[in-house]
């Protein structure tokens, strides 16, 4: 087998390995993730991404969203951005529709460069984040006085977002873990921690399910907006702040969630195909 040409891309710090397995297919195994993902000896990556031919006629690519730990996510939202801006810049087209084991994902250039994603419906039923049991997803007790009370949805993944008066003061490395690990987290879930600093200005940090904490997270945001706006803490529309820059998201009044924000690309390189031997 030949070297494994990848793109190393970003949104926002929130870091990815992309590979195109749409000519020549590539399985990659959870043990060939985490090796490629590991910060000192891989590439090092939150998500990597593998892109597929659609399996609906309605799409143009899939996109295959593997953590770091080599376990499997239904969404990735700043990879999406990265994702259209790539498959936009091969087709010179405006706007095309992505493929998730979640559901399509159409997608469409914005201004300055950036991408605007329809993310899709905020889930906000306790079987769909999924909770351990039935409650209102509103406020979901997970016993730690220190945050209050969660509010969950799935934007294809679980979402837990915390809202905090000082984000600063929060200590994500101890809490992170224990409420991505949660009793009431079957499927495990990615912990939001968010400080609303001005009416439409949220700031958000996130503990991310099998990638631990990041410096963005596209879903998180948008579970954070629908969040913010279902507690009465801001309107449908809000920038979320992150450490390296921001994402403008909207929740439509049909339940989609709209994810406008930048992408970069770090560097390009091959992959040792022995990486992916015996799985292809
Ligand atoms: N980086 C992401 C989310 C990646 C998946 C997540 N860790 C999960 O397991 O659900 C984003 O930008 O949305």
């Amino acid at each position: 087998m030949e070297p494994v040409p990848f793109a190393k891309m970003h949104g926002l710090g929130n870091d990815f390995v992309v590979i195109d397995g749409r000519v020549r297919p590539i399985r990659v195994s959870e043990a060939a993730a985490q090796a490629i993902g590991d910060r000192h000896t891989g590439v090092g990556f939150d998500q990597l991404i593998v892109l597929e031919p659609p399996q609906s006629a309605d799409a143009d690519v899939f996109m295959r969203i593997l953590n770091s730990d080599g376990s499997e996510a239904g969404a990735c939202g700043n990879a999406t951005r990265c994702v259209v801006s790539k498959v936009l810049g091969e087709s010179g087209r405006e706007r095309i529709v992505i493929e998730t084991i979640s559901g399509l994902l159409p997608a469409e250039r914005a201004a300055m460069g950036e991408i605007t994603v329809d993310m899709g419906p905020a889930r906000l039923d306790w079987r769909d984040v999924p909770l351990a049991e039935p409650m209102d997803t509103l406020a979901v007790p997970v016993g730690l006085p220190e945050l209050g009370d969660a509010t969950c949805s799935s934007m294809g993944n679980p979402h837990a977002t915390f809202f905090v008066p000082d984000l600063d003061a929060v200590d994500m490395a101890r809490l992170g873990p224990q409420l991505e690990h949660h009793r009431l987290f079957p499927a495990r879930a990615n912990i939001g921690f968010a400080q609303v600093v001005a009416p439409g200005r949220i700031r958000l940090q996130v503990w991310e399910r099998g990638a631990g904490l990041t410096l963005a997270c596209g879903s998180g945001a948008c579970a954070t907006l629908v969040a913010a706006a279902r507690r009465g803490l801001t309107g449908r529309k809000a920038e979320i702040l992150v450490k390296h820059g921001r994402l403008v998201i909207e929740w439509r009044e049909d339940g989609h969630v709209l994810m406008t924000g930048p992408v970069a690309t770090s560097f390009t390189g091959t992959l040792d195909p022995a990486l992916f031997a015996g799985t292809n």
